[in-house]
């Protein structure tokens, strides 16, 4: 009856929120017994009105059957890699590059430039219609990749619906799937104590954990994901920068790190590299080094691409840390 349907869809709406407070905002906002109690009528009145399922409902997030392969997934907008960069010298290179290909001669303006961090993990591209997440596709060749969508539902930190008022009729988000350092430390606790095999590192694990045919065993791994760019863009402005990208991100209720900056020049980017460098150790999860991205859009498509990866763009590598003596 439709009191039912009422109910189920006040369920989906407060659940959801409890689910962005405490793992997206780190901040619960309900004792985890009575969080479960409404879980569970949730899912009672889901399995009475199997067709009335709400798309972003948190019942969703304990992981689907296993499925016999991963469907391939052809990306609308490609994902291209980036052009690494390890010495300061790379840097001057990669600022004096894009001075050029902006026509500023030598001593004109310095250029604002996106940093942010690199992360560690496996890139993935996630599509919206109409604010509702409906497909998650991992990088593959840049050009086609696996459809990882019930893995990806079981991400907490990954919401099935955004927040509004400005959500746009197609939205793909790309970012990385990440695992933090203390979960995969435990993860592999309870791999030793199951007599099963330990991975490596946590990108490996956070991989692992995404390529399961069997996404209840995705549901178990504590997955995380930040976003750092767009995709497809249907239905909404633009907005001109790639910082202004991220915030709107923000807005909408995805995980954005908050380790990023808009810099100047190539000083700006040096102290950027320093500062993390410094700090990197102390970061929750792994990361391999920092991102610079020529922030205004404008200025990255008269950049465009060189080969498959963009001029706007370099990542600068730390050193790889020495091969840690077990
Ligand atoms: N891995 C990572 O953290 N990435 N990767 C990009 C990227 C790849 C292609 C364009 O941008 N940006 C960041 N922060």
């Amino acid at each position: 009856p439709d009191n039912d349907l009422a109910r189920m869809a006040a369920l989906v709406e407060e659940l959801n929120r409890h689910i962005y407070n405490y793992h997206v905002l780190d901040a619960p906002t309900i004792p985890d017994a009575e969080y479960d109690r409404m879980f569970r009528e949730l899912q009672e009145l889901e399995s009475m009105h199997p067709t009335r399922v709400s798309p972003d409902t948190p019942t969703s997030r304990v992981g689907a059957a296993p499925i016999p392969e991963f469907k391939q997934v052809t990306h609308a907008v490609p994902m291209l890699s980036l052009n690494n960069g390890f010495q300061i010298e790379d840097v001057d290179n990669f600022d004096r590059r894009v001075r050029e290909g902006l026509d500023l001669h030598q001593n004109a303006r310095e250029v604002a430039y996106a940093a942010e961090l690199k992360f560690d993990g496996l890139a993935m591209s996630l599509r919206y219609e109409n604010g509702v997440f409906v497909q998650a596709a991992t990088r593959g060749d840049g050009y086609t990749g696996e459809d990882v969508t019930a893995n990806i539902r079981t991400v907490r930190v990954i919401p099935l619906r955004l927040h509004g008022p400005d959500i746009p009729d197609v939205l793909e988000v790309r970012g990385e799937v990440l695992m933090f350092k203390d979960d995969f430390a435990k993860l592999n606790a309870r791999q030793r104590e199951a007599g099963q095999k330990e991975f490596a590192n946590p990108r490996n694990a956070a991989a692992g954990s995404l390529r399961q045919l069997d996404a209840r065993i995705t549901a178990q791994r504590k997955l995380r994901f930040f976003a750092y760019g767009i995709g497809l863009l249907e239905g909404a402005e633009m907005p001109e920068s790639h910082s202004g990208v991220l915030d709107w991100f923000d807005r909408l209720g995805l995980p954005v790190s908050k380790e990023r900056a808009v810099v100047t020049g190539r000083d700006g980017l040096l102290g950027y590299y320093k500062d993390i460098g410094a700090r990197r150790d102390s970061l929750p999860y792994e990361i391999d080094g920092v991102v610079y991205k020529v922030d205004r859009l404008a200025d990255q498509r008269q950049l465009g691409f060189v080969s498959r990866a963009p001029r706007f763009a370099l990542a600068h590598k730390f050193p790889a840390e020495e091969a840690l003596t077990v």
